[in-house]
């Protein structure tokens, strides 16, 4: 297809998808990015780099990723047009290039543009977010035990409060749907109805399904011990309620589970390995508290949207803060990376923060096509440089005898240890 602004490279193929929705991933991939907002400006050219240097250097040339910029948020308003947040072609191109990467989007607080990340995962029906949380040794943590924090969270990214149903207070929409609710559905408890917003929220045993099974059958392939569904089902019983007991009932249906001593907990067999595999569940304000002083319990975490947001920073911080927590936003098919943080304004353009995030997330997309000797180049090198004590400020702040570099001087430290 002809775009508008996105530039085709002269040179590279595409990723396409096989009916069984595996990759074939050509030696010379187009792949598309997105640089984002504020401190995209820093990180994605130093991620753009240093995933070069792994290709190069696993490949001696043989394979080479040909990237091809296309464009989002602010970024976007100053090629397409000041209104021009998200443009059809970027859509496109995602889809058309199957795997992608992007930088953090800004999201103004109370009024202006919605979520351009989340119009991005809807868009594209990305409705698996992945974020593993693993520690490298040497991170400075805030536990005794960080070793123990080995996690990966299935975040649901297509529904919950996030659908984006929302109406502001005072307006013509709040009050009908107010109305409605008082009058239709007999509802007596909005407290303050002239002056309330009122938000909608949606979960469905599809969306619930679809990613229960995915983080099931990560666990298969990846001798995890467990997987835990996470939830506030005490207090919203039909929706976080409904996501516990439609993924109870997903691992007894499709994984021949039974139940642990008559239940709620499951287990069932990894076809693989022989091993069980426990099904459990908690509910999110205990489960904060629980990785905290018992981490180890936890493997796999499948769980709605709202709460995967909360769970993925509180654990990153567990292992080193967000400057290193790596995410893949996945359909069956489409899948973009990008770092759990977002742009960090204060130090944009500053060539200051930590790009391992979004390194790491590289990582993810190299390993997702299969290059894994360049995936593990980028870990071997990333351990090797924070051993070496040559860290960005979020570390160097908290290590003994570190030396402080800069964003593009972390970049050029990993490329010296590959
Ligand atoms: N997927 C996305 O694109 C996301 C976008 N956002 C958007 O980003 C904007 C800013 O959000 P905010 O809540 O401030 O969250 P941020 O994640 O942008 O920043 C919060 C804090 O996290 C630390 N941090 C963030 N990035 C890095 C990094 N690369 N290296 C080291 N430390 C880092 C910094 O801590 P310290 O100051 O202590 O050093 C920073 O002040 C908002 O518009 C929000 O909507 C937010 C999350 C995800
Ligand atoms: O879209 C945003 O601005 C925030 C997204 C976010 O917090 C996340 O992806 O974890
Ligand atoms: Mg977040």
């Amino acid at each position: 297809m002809a775009y508008q602004h996105i530039k085709v490279p002269s040179q590279g193929q595409k990723i396409t998808v096989n009916a069984d929705m595996s990759l074939n991933v050509p030696d010379q991939p187009i792949i598309p990015y997105i640089e984002g907002d504020g401190t995209g400006v820093d990180i994605t050219p130093v991620m753009l780099k240093v995933v070069d240097a792994a290709v190069a250097k696993s490949y001696g040339g043989q394979k080479k990723i040909h990237w091809m910029e296309m464009f989002a948020g602010e970024k976007a308003t100053r090629v397409y047009g000041p209104d021009v947040w998200l443009p059809d072609e970027t859509l496109e191109a995602s889809r058309e290039y199957v795997v992608s990467i992007k930088g953090p989007l800004t999201t103004p607080v109370g009024g202006g543009i919605r979520s351009l990340n989340v119009a991005l995962r809807q868009e594209l029906d990305l409705y698996v977010c992945l974020r593993p949380i693993q520690y490298f040794k040497g991170v400075p943590s805030p536990l005794k035990e960080p070793e123990k924090t080995n996690m990966v969270i299935f975040r649901e990214n297509s529904e919950d409060i996030y659908a984006g149903i929302e109406y502001e207070a005072g307006t013509e929409k709040a009050k009908k749907v107010i109305d409605f609710l008082t009058k239709e559905m007999g509802v007596k408890k909005i407290r303050f109805p002239a002056t309330s917003a009122i938000g909608i929220k949606p979960v469905s045993i599809e969306g619930t399904e679809r990613l229960v099974r995915k983080a099931f059958q990560y666990a298969i392939d990846n001798d995890r011990p467990s997987v835990t569904l996470v939830h506030k089902g005490n207090i919203m019983k039909f929706t976080e309620g409904g996501f516990r007991d439609w993924g109870y009932a997903l691992a007894k249906k499709e994984f021949g589970a039974v139940e642990i001593d008559g239940g709620p907990w499951m287990k069932f067999r990894n076809p693989r390995t022989g091993k069980d595999i426990t099904v459990k569940d908690a509910i999110a304000d205990a489960f904060l508290q629980q990785i905290l002083l018992r981490p180890a319990e936890y493997s796999v975490v499948a769980t709605l949207n709202l709460n995967g947001d909360y769970i993925s920073d509180a654990l990153a911080a567990q292992v080193g803060g967000i400057g290193i927590a790596p995410g893949a936003n996945m359909s069956d098919s489409v899948a973009m990376f990008e770092a759990t943080h977002g742009t960090a304004p204060k130090y944009a353009g500053k060539d200051y923060v930590n790009p391992g995030s979004e390194i790491l997330s590289a990582e993810m997309m190299l390993r997702h096509m299969g290059w894994t000797e360049a995936a593990d180049l980028i870990i071997s090198s990333l351990e090797k440089a924070i051993l070496s004590k040559k860290v960005t400020y979020d570390f160097a702040r908290l290590m003994d005898g570190a030396t402080q570099v800069s964003c593009s001087g972390f970049g050029q430290v990993m490329i010296d240890h590959m």
